[in-house]
């Protein structure tokens, strides 16, 4: 079920829009136009159905941010409209421990609560890890970051962080002080530098505002960013969304960079960079596969294009599912190559053959078309040459399975 958002707002006009951003962001709208009918949908909800609430500051029956008082004791995450915003206004906002207030001033700013929200919605899966022992500092820098649906950890020394970044993978970025018992911030991240690069795992330092030369280190040593003691909470989140976003679109560019466009399984680049580094880990017991689809030109030519497209993607499915636990790819056109590290040719030909077989059973169905599909498939367990010669050598035997009649797996001999 799509989480829900509960919109608090009065103004039609700009419940329109936020609903719209909600639907756009995959949540669901519920929408309540005073504080009392937000109380009774609510009455009625599990909280948990909820992934925060759009109040509008000034309500028919709460004029003075009194609908905000009502969500955050709900355990509602909040983010508050407003149509002025005066400075003992923000700052009696900002008091309460909302996630943000959002202006209703221009388009733009739309534009961020939606960032906003898609942002809350990826936070529930993203780790951060605060390193201080300072307990104060500790618990105040874990509260903002659970508002924002942060999963945190804490850490009172370098060590103890290590240990939490071992257990915890998806920890995508440590803060981390510099005065510790034993040793030093500093430390510690050039100790996470050795296992996660910058753009893996991201570190802030904590620096004090009397110490210029602190925040100098830590970007000298490794850190992605740093944040001066004593913090203000809006600046403290923008460093956290800018440096959780720079991850994000690191993984990004790399995920485009190593697949393959129609199919998504990985490219032709990508296999060999995981291939040769497997073979150099166990260099005895692999084998590598080709498969080649059987006469995929006449789908092309007899269902047109996209039917060849769809069957491209069909069988990427099946050779990624097939072969999860090895290191599959698609290496163009209509080829496959599977690279299985430590496994005997017998295991891997019988994997190959039920693989084949499954393969012709399916019927597959395109705008009302039905059709069967067979690979031939070329097995090498000779590891000479290297992937190259591994890959040379499948494709003598692909070729052997096309000549001998496709539909068949030729190998080398048992
Ligand atoms: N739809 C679609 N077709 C592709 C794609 N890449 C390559 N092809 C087509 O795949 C076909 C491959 O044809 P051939 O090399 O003659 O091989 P085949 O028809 O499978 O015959 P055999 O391999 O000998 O069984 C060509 O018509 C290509 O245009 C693609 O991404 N999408």
């Amino acid at each position: 079920m799509r989480p829900k958002v509960l919109i608090i707002d009065d103004n039609e006009q700009s419940v329109g829009v936020i609903a719209s951003l909600i639907v756009n962001a995959q949540l669901t709208p519920v929408r309540a136009t005073s504080l009392t009918a937000a109380q009774h949908i609510f009455s009625r909800s599990a909280p948990e159905d909820f992934l925060c609430a759009i109040v509008d500051y000034r309500l028919p029956d709460a004029p003075h941010g009194q609908a905000i008082d009502f969500t955050l004791a709900s355990f509602l995450p909040t983010i508050v409209t407003t149509e002025f915003l005066d400075s003992q206004t923000r700052a009696g906002i900002l008091d309460k421990d909302v996630i943000d207030y959002i202006l209703k001033e221009s388009e733009q700013v739309y534009e961020y609560l939606s960032v906003l929200l898609s942002r809350l919605y990826k936070n529930k899966h993203i780790g951060v890890l605060v390193v201080d022992n300072a307990r104060v500092h500790r618990a105040r820098s874990t509260a903002l970051l659970r508002r924002h649906n942060f999963m945190t950890y804490e850490a009172t020394t370098g060590q103890h962080g290590l240990e939490v970044l071992t257990r915890q993978s998806h920890i995508k970025l440590v803060i981390v002080a510099n005065d510790l018992p034993g040793p030093s911030g500093i430390k510690m991240l050039s100790e996470v530098r050795q296992r996660a690069k910058k753009e893996d795992i991201a570190v802030i330092g904590l620096s004090d505002r009397g110490d210029t030369g602190l925040s100098a280190r830590f970007i000298k040593s490794g850190a992605n960013d740093f944040l001066t003691q004593p913090y203000g909470q809006e600046e403290f989140l923008c460093r956290i969304m800018q440096n959780i976003e720079y991850i994000e679109n690191i993984e990004l560019i790399r995920r485009a960079a190593n697949s393959d466009f129609l199919t998504g399984l990985p490219n032709r680049r990508h296999f060999f960079e995981r291939a040769a580094a497997a073979l150099q880990l166990i260099p005895v017991c692999q084998c590598l596969a080709l498969i080649d689809i059987d006469h995929f030109k006449k789908i092309n030519d007899t269902y047109g294009h996209d039917c060849g497209d769809y069957t491209l993607r069909e069988i990427a499915k099946l050779v990624a599912d097939t072969f999860k636990q090895h290191i599959p790819a698609r290496f163009g056109g209509e080829e496959f190559c599977v690279f299985m590290p430590n496994i005997k040719l017998h295991t891997a030909v019988q994997i190959f053959n039920d693989f084949r077989q499954a393969l012709t059973d399916i019927e597959f169905k395109f705008e009302g078309q039905t059709f069967h599909c067979s690979v031939s498939i070329g097995v090498t367990a000779i590891e000479h040459g290297g992937i190259s010669g591994m890959l040379r050598k499948a494709d003598e035997y692909l070729y052997q399975a096309k000549n001998n009649g496709r539909n068949r797996v030729e190998h080398d001999p048992s």
